[in-house]
C-alpha cells in the first residue's frame, strides 16, 4: 500500500538566508517524487514552530467557540473573508454540506484597511494571523523553488515567481482555520467532517492537530490514512497544478469521515490549511511548462474544456470554484 513520505526540509527552511542550488535541488527531486507517486507529502523541519501553528489554533479556537450570532457578525464576503457555519461549504452535488467551522481569510486582505477583523471578540486575532501568512508565504516560495528543480524548469525562480503576489490584492492564495466540533447527535444522512474533494489552486499547506481522521484516495482507489505527525507540515498537489504539469503532479482527493468511535466523535478537531494560488492576471493555460505531452482525461481542470481555459484567467477560475462550492 502507497505511503505519503516523509522529506526533511531543513537544508531550505525559512529560517535560512541563502539555500544553495545543491540542497535545493536534493529536497526538490524528493517533493518531486511524493507529488507524482502520492500528491502528497509530509515536510519536516521546515522553519514553520509548532508554537505559531498552536497560536493560531488558539485564536481560532477562541473564535470558534463563541455564540453563533457573534460570529455570524463576521459573515464570509464576496472578498473570501470571513466566517462559514455547518453546512455551508458544499463541495458536491447531492451530499449535505461539511460538518465543520470555518474561517477564510484572503491574503490579499493582508493589507487592506477596510477589512473588519474579529479582534473585538478574540484579541490578537488578526496579528496572529497575519504574522502566520507571512511564514507560510516563505515555505510556499520555498517549496516552489526546489520543486523547480525536480521538474527541471529552465528558469528555476520562474515558478516562485508567479507566487510573489502572494498577501498583495492581485492573488487569491487564502488562508483558512478549521473546527470540526464533537458529533453528539445524528447528523443528517451522507453528513460527514469533510466531503473528498480536490484542492482547486496550485498546492496546499495544512497543518493538522494530533486528533487525525484525514484520508486520501491513493491510485488504487484504497484511502490511506494521512495520521498527524508531530511538528509535520502536510503539502498536496493541487489542480492547477497537476494540470500544468500535463498530470505528471497528482492533485490527490482526500476526505476527513465522521469517526464511528463514540470518543473520537465527540473529540473536536483543528486544521489550517494555506492554499497556495499564484497570480490573478496570469492565463491558465500559461506556457511555463512547454512539454508536449498529450493531455489525458486526467488532466483536464475541473470541466473546462481546453477552448475555455486558453482566455480564463487564474482570477475567473478561481471565483468560478468560490461560485460552485459557496451559492448552493
Ligand atoms: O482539515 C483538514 O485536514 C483538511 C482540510 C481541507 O482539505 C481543505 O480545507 O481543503
Ligand atoms: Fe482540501
Amino acid at each position: 500500500m502507497a505511503t505519503i513520505p516523509i522529506v526533511d526540509f531543513g537544508q531550505c527552511s525559512v529560517g535560512r538566508e541563502h539555500v544553495g542550488t545543491d540542497q535545493l535541488q536534493k529536497v526538490g527531486e524528493e517533493i518531486y517524487n511524493a507529488f507524482t507517486n502520492v500528491g502528497f507529502v509530509y515536510l519536516v523541519n521546515t522553519g514553520i514552530h509548532s508554537t505559531s501553528v498552536d497560536e493560531v489554533n488558539k485564536v481560532a479556537l477562541d473564535f470558534f467557540t463563541k455564540p453563533e450570532d457573534e460570529k455570524l457578525k463576521f459573515g464570509r464576503n464576496v472578498n473570501n473573508f470571513g466566517y462559514d457555519s455547518i453546512g455551508k461549504e458544499k463541495l458536491d452535488d447531492g451530499s449535505p454540506g461539511d460538518y465543520k467551522l470555518s474561517f477564510n481569510m484572503a491574503c490579499r486582505t493582508y493589507n487592506d484597511p477596510c477589512i473588519k477583523w474579529p479582534d473585538e471578540l478574540v484579541p490578537q486575532f488578526s496579528s496572529t494571523v497575519k504574522s502566520f501568512m507571512k511564514d507560510c508565504k516563505c515555505l510556499a516560495l520555498r517549496i516552489l523553488d526546489s520543486l523547480s528543480f525536480g521538474l527541471k524548469l529552465q528558469d528555476n525562480q520562474q515558478l516562485s515567481a508567479l507566487h510573489e503576489s502572494i498577501l498583495c490584492a492581485n492573488n487569491h492564495s487564502s488562508l483558512r482555520c478549521l473546527y470540526y466540533p464533537p458529533i453528539t447527535q445524528e447528523l443528517e444522512k451522507g453528513q460527514i467532517r469533510l466531503l473528498e474533494h480536490t484542492d482547486y489552486g496550485l498546492m496546499t499547506l495544512l497543518f493538522q492537530d494530533s486528533v487525525g481522521g484525514l484520508q486520501i484516495k491513493s491510485r488504487d482507489g484504497t484511502y490511506i490514512d494521512a495520521c498527524p505527525i508531530p511538528d509535520t507540515v502536510l503539502i498536496n498537489v493541487a489542480d492547477l497544478l497537476q494540470y500544468w504539469t500535463h498530470g505528471d503532479l497528482k492533485s490527490t482527493p482526500h476526505r476527513i469521515l465522521v469517526p464511528d468511535d463514540t470518543t473520537k466523535r465527540a473529540t473536536p478537531r483543528q486544521s489550517i490549511a494555506f492554499f497556495v494560488h499564484p497570480s490573478e492576471d496570469l492565463l491558465v493555460s500559461n506556457t511555463l511548462f512547454k512539454q508536449e505531452r498529450k493531455l489525458t482525461d486526467e488532466t483536464t481542470l475541473r470541466n473546462f474544456s481546453k477552448k475555455d481555459l486558453e482566455k480564463m484567467t487564474v482570477g475567473e477560475y478561481v471565483q468560478s470554484q468560490f461560485n460552485r462550492t459557496y451559492t448552493r
